[in-house]
C-alpha cells in the first residue's frame, strides 16, 4: 500500500490494459457472474447467446483472453504445433498438458477453462480416461477436460462424466486421429457420413457431455445436430449455426504466416513482433537505447 498522497519516483509496469473482468463490465454469457460454469454453458444454448472460445496456452496470454471478456479458454494440444515445434498434436503427453493447464487456469479469473486429454491419455479405456482427468483436474485447477471421438469414446465421457469431471466431446475432424482421417479434410459430407456424426453427437450427449465440439463439418449438418442436441455445439470450420465458435488463438491473431481456411485474422501479432524485435535490435546496434532512464547510477 502507497501512503495518501506518496508519489513514487518508480511506478510500477502499466497492467491497465490486462485488468480482470468485473460484475460490470463482463460481456458475454456469463456477464456479472465472477466465473464462467456449466449452468452458463447450457443457459447460453438455451437464450441463444454465441458462447465464445479460444485456446491458451500460458499465464500471460490467457489473462489477456480472459480480460477481453472470452467465456471459455481451451487449452489445446494444439499447444504441441503451436508452441512446442511439433508438426501434429500426437507427442503431447499428459505433463505438457498438466503445466499448460495449470499456467492458464492460475491467469482466468473468469473463463471456464477446459483442458484437451491428449493422444494416448484415454483411448485403452475408461480407467485410463479417468485416471488422466483426475489428475488434470488435481493438478491444474481447471473446469473440464475435453476429449476427441463420439461412439468409440462414449465409456469414457461417462466413466469422467460420473466422476464429477465436466467433459466437452470433439467431432469431424479429430486431429489425433489425422494418421486415419487422411489428413485434415471435412468430416460428414454426404448421407451416410452425416448420419454416422449424428450419431456420435447423440453418444457423446448420452454419455453425459455437457458441450461438443464440431471441427470441419459441412454447416448443415452442424446446424442440424445443434437443433437436435440438448448441450451446446461449438464450432470450427462448421459454420455459423452453431451455439458458438472456438479458434486456436494464434490463428485469430495472426501469429505465424499460414491460418487455416475456417480462421479469421483480428490482428497481425506475428508482423507486429517482429517489428519489435528489428527495432530493439536496431537501437542497442546503433546505441539509442538504453538511455538514462534505463539506466542506475552507483
Ligand atoms: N494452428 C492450429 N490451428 C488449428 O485450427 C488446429 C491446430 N493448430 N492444431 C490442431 C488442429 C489441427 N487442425 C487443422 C490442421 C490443418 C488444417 C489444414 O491444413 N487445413 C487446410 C485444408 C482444409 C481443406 O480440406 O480444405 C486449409 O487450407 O485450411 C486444418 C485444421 C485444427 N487444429
Ligand atoms: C482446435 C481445438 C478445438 C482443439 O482441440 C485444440 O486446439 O487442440
Ligand atoms: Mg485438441
Amino acid at each position: 500500500m502507497e501512503p495518501a498522497g506518496h508519489n513514487p519516483s518508480v511506478t510500477p509496469a502499466d497492467n491497465s490494459a490486462v485488468r480482470s473482468v468485473t460484475d460490470d463490465d463482463a460481456a458475454g454469457i456469463a456477464a456479472g457472474a465472477r466465473r464462467v460454469r456449466v449452468h452458463h454453458l447450457q443457459r447460453a444454448k438455451e437464450r441463444g447467446e454465441r458462447i465464445t472460445m479460444l485456446t491458451a496456452y500460458d499465464a500471460p496470454t490467457a489473462a489477456i483472453l480472459d480480460a477481453a471478456g472470452i467465456d471459455t479458454l481451451l487449452v489445446g494440444d494444439s499447444v504441441g504445433n503451436t508452441m512446442l515445434g511439433h508438426a501434429t498434436t500426437l507427442p503431447v503427453t499428459l505433463d505438457d498438458m498438466v503445466r499448460a493447464g495449470r499456467a492458464v487456469a492460475s491467469a482466468a479469473q473468469h473463463a471456464f477453462v477446459v483442458v484437451d486429454l491428449p493422444f494416448g491419455s484415454y483411448e485403452a479405456g475408461p480407467e485410463q480416461a479417468l485416471a488422466s482427468a483426475v489428475r488434470i483436474m488435481k493438478e491444474t485447477g481447471a473446469s473440464a477436460v475435453k476429449l476427441e471421438g463420439g461412439r468409440r469414446s462414449a465409456e469414457q465421457i461417462r466413466a469422467i462424466t460420473q466422476a464429477g469431471i465436466p467433459v466437452v466431446g470433439h467431432l469431424g475432424y479429430t486431429p489425433q486421429s489425422e494418421n486415419a482421417l487422411g489428413g485434415p479434410r471435412v468430416q460428414g459430407r454426404g448421407d451416410d457420413a452425416a448420419e454416422e456424426l449424428s450419431q456420435d453427437a447423440l453418444a457423446v450427449q448420452e454419455a453425459g457431455a455437457v458441450a461438443v465440439v464440431l471441427e470441419m463439418v459441412p454447416r448443415a449438418v452442424a446446424a442440424r445436430i445443434t437443433e437436435f442436441l440438448v448441450i451446446p455445439t461449438i464450432g470450427i470450420g462448421a459454420g455459423p449455426e452453431v451455439d458458438g465458435q472456438v479458434l486456436v488463438w494464434t490463428d485469430m491473431a495472426g501469429m505465424t504466416d499460414w491460418s487455416p481456411r475456417f480462421a479469421r485474422r483480428y490482428a497481425e501479432l506475428g508482423r507486429a513482433l517482429q517489428q519489435a524485435a528489428a527495432d530493439f535490435a536496431a537501437e542497442v546496434r546503433d546505441g539509442s537505447f538504453p538511455t538514462e532512464e534505463h539506466t542506475f547510477d552507483q
